[in-house]
């Protein structure tokens, strides 16, 4: 602790301050030396706005930043600021702000008397080179593209059984999307294999559970199935890839089935009793739906799991079930099936005479990427393509129909330097959420795990105990991962609730916190992983926010996904670095044409409304005039809050250090965008809260840069790390660059990147 901010929180009394008789104790001797030249300088160099204390630097930075009629910021013109105008003040010599506070001289907003500290934020960006083309204000929605069709009249025009329409009637579904318009009367029909590919969120579960569902309560020829139960045999595996996404699609397949209590169907998943799934099997399932290693071992190890009447093998998620490894798996699911080339015939008797007469493999995916192209040599024999273009006839898989996001969600940017990240990220959520009735869910993507637990601790109201609706049962799972937000509360809407989930956390966790995400009635938060970027159904999210970028460009495409489903609005907000992450934008446009939001104008609306901390620091939420100092004031308590707090501050660092090294594990095409030696670890130290880096994420690279031989190492660590005033120009940039590349093979090695 003593590193962070050591000399930043010292507590000046009453008197006037002589900063040349300050003298400085304990910590280490090079902190000590900063903290005095600090103090000698405050008191001793030209006063700046800052320095001249608060009530000027108020009064003159909205000189600077002008806001139109209706109250928008409008002074900040991207392309046309330099170096430190983003800040009331270019440098001055005491402007440490490179990720440190620094001490404000003269009167100050905080205890009266004192002396202050300040964060500074705004001095020392980097330059944004992306001139704005469309302003978030420009956009209209176009017409929705995974909507149900509005020229067909019904699902029972795709000749689907009755009682099947009569059930959808009753979940409020009356016509088919384009997807299900195409497979299913393909899937009543005939007995090859398909390729579905179609956008998120349009409905690609119940284009193949209907067809499956109607040819099998065909099997009575009455169209009950009466004959068929749940010792007739297994019909159909549905493989998915997580845990969530495989308890999904078995809850609708037991909601479509529930007028039909003489079929079963059960799932099998990872983190689960595998004695419970055996008894169930045993017992006979009809349906089964599973995670792809759960599958594979009970292939290998259950003797009652009978593949010998199974008509129907359905990938669904197919990248991502090659992304997460899972080929020797499914290779294990596909050979297995394949060795029984000619499936029974009869099953008690009863000729299953409405099935197909060969095993169907429906592979679904809604991005197309070479895995998936893998996926589908080792799966599909003559498969026919399936994609839900409604116009133009779609004949083979295509990379540019699979990038695109539903035409109707919106998405947009956010250009924020990585020191005013945080506050921008709480700025906007307050924002947000304060639009009563716009935004009630909303998710925030973050890189990993770690970093999803920082941000669920700093946002959460340590005073606000008790949850609505929750027994208390319910309440000790999800202690750990649901609770009250603070911070980003507002008058409009004073309560929001915040949820955390990642790979990380226990099964039944994860299975209460999105239940309880999704039984919400209140505004709320789900920060997570990208555990819950693939398939996941909440139809009330409008508003995803990717803080961290998704590691590659289909993923973000899922991500953003999880809004605007079946025809529905959504906004989707990425936040990118100025510099190279810019050129992402590029990307973006290939899937529709983004708008973008300005960083200052989001700080500005959002914490010029009531500000309120949830623990006592010095520095005040009243603190501040403008949105600069309320920016800078906030940065300022939650730096304080993580020094009082060892356990928070820990969590801080384990957050930068995984973010620095999920960085690395960009795609290599894309890596371009995401240029590790480009980030500014000081700055970035401070979208975590500290003011400095930890220590432990540059040493490794030290090490091996010694090893190396490469010079001088050990000596640029200060500069190239915290220091605001490095000039890109300086031999400590291109140090920096190949400590840089070292951080970026070592971490690459760790995400098996290669
Ligand atoms: N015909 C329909 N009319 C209205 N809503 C529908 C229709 N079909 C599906 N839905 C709803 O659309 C939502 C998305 O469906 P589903 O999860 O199957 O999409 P998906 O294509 O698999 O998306 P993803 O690729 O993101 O997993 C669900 O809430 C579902 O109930």
């Amino acid at each position: 602790m003593a590193d962070d901010g050591m000399i930043l929180n010292f507590q000046f009394g009453s008197a006037p301050l002589k900063p040349q008789a300050t003298k400085f104790t304990g910590g280490r001797w090079r902190d000590r030396k900063r903290a005095e030249k600090s103090a000698k300088l405050a008191g001793s160099q030209s006063k700046t706005p800052r320095d001249e204390g608060d009530a000027e630097a108020s009064e003159r930075a909205p000189k600077r930043y002008k806001t139109n009629d209706n109250g928008e910021f409008s002074g900040w013109k991207p392309g046309n600021q330099s170096q430190g105008n983003l800040g009331p003040r270019k440098s001055s010599a005491n402007d440490n702000a490179g990720g440190r506070s620094s001490q404000r001289g003269g009167q100050s907003d905080g205890p009266k008397g004192s002396r202050q500290v300040i964060s500074r934020l705004f001095s020392f960006n980097p330059e944004q080179k992306t001139a704005v083309e469309k302003e978030e204000s420009e956009w209209e929605a176009p017409e929705a593209t995974n909507a149900p069709l509005s020229d067909v009249a019904n699902f029972g025009t795709l000749a689907l059984a009755s009682r099947l329409v009569d059930e959808l009637s009753k979940m409020n579904l009356e016509r088919p999307t384009a997807i299900q318009n195409k497979v299913i009367p393909h899937l009543i029909s005939s007995s090859g294999d398909a390729f579905v590919q179609a956008e998120t969120g349009s409905g690609k579960t119940f284009s193949y559970l209907l067809p499956i569902l109607h040819r099998v309560l065909q099997l009575s020829g009455k169209g009950d199935g009466k004959q068929i139960h749940r010792d007739s045999g297994l019909f159909a595996i549905i493989v998915a890839p997580t845990r969530e996404l495989a308890r999904q699609t078995h809850s609708v397949l037991e909601q479509l089935i529930r007028p039909f209590p003489w079929l079963v169907s059960t799932s099998i998943t990872g983190g689960e009793s595998k004695k419970a799934e055996k008894a169930r099997i045993r017992k006979g399932v009809n349906f089964l739906v599973a995670t792809p290693g759960r599958l594979a071992d009970h292939i290998d190890n259950t003797k009652a799991l009978n593949l010998g009447t199974v008509r129907w093998l359905i990938l669904d998620e197919g990248d991502r079930l090659m992304d997460l490894g899972f080929e020797e798996d499914l290779k294990k699911a596909i050979n297995a099936l394949k060795r029984i080339i000619v499936a029974e015939k009869t099953t008690n008797g009863t000729l299953l005479d409405s099935l197909p007469d060969r095993r169907v493999t429906v592979l679904c995916s809604a991005t197309m990427k070479m895995n998936v192209q893998k996926l589908g040599e080792m799966s599909l024999a003559d498969a026919t393509f399936l994609a839900a273009e409604k116009d133009a006839e779609q004949t083979a898989p295509s990379d540019q129909a699979v990038l695109k996001a539903p035409a109707q969600l919106h998405q947009s940017y956010i250009i924020a330097p990585a020191k005013l990240r945080l506050v921008t990220l709480i700025s906007y959520l307050k924002l947000a959420f304060s639009r009563r009735g716009r935004t009630m869910k909303a998710i925030v993507f973050h890189s990993c795990a770690d970093s999803v637990d920082f941000h669920y601790e700093l946002l959460k109201d340590p005073t606000k105990k008790d949850l609505p609706d929750t027994s208390a049962k319910e309440a000790e799972v999800l202690s750990r991962t649901v609770s009250k937000a603070a911070y980003i509360t507002s008058p409009a809407s004073p309560e929001v609730v915040l949820h955390r989930m990642h790979g990380s956390l226990s099964q039944p966790v994860r299975t209460a916190t999105i239940k309880s995400f999704v039984a919400s009635k209140l505004p709320s938060v789900l920060i997570t992983t990208d555990v819950s970027s693939r398939g996941l159904d909440i139809p009330s999210v409008d508003l995803v926010i990717e803080y961290d970028p998704a590691f590659s460009f289909s993923d973000h495409i899922h991500r953003v996904g999880r809004t605007a489903r079946a025809g529905r609005h959504g906004d989707a907000a990425l936040f990118l670095l100025p510099g190279t992450e810019e050129g992402y934008i590029e990307l973006l446009k290939t899937s529709a044409p983004p708008t973008a939001q300005s960083c200052e104008s989001v700080l500005e609306k959002g914490l010029l409304s009531k500000l309120e901390f949830p623990v006592e620091t010095t520095a005040k939420p009243e603190d501040g005039n403008t949105y600069h100092d309320k920016a800078e004031t906030l940065q300022l308590h939650i730096e304080q809050r993580l020094l009082g707090d060892p356990k928070q501050l820990e969590l801080a660092r384990n957050g930068f250090k995984s973010h620095i090294r999920a960085y690395a594990t960009h795609t290599k095409e894309e890596r371009v965008h995401f240029d590790i030696s480009e980030l500014h670890l000081g700055h970035v130290a401070k979208s975590f809260g500290l003011r400095d880096p930890p220590g432990g994420i540059g040493a490794g690279i030290e090490r091996k840069a010694k090893k190396k031989g490469v010079k001088g190492a050990k000596g640029a660590k200060g500069k190239s790390t915290t220091d605001e005033e490095e000039d890109p120009a300086r031999p400590g940039r291109d140090l920096f660059k190949q400590k840089s590349m070292y951080l970026m093979k070592a971490t690459a090695d760790e995400f098996n990147i290669g």
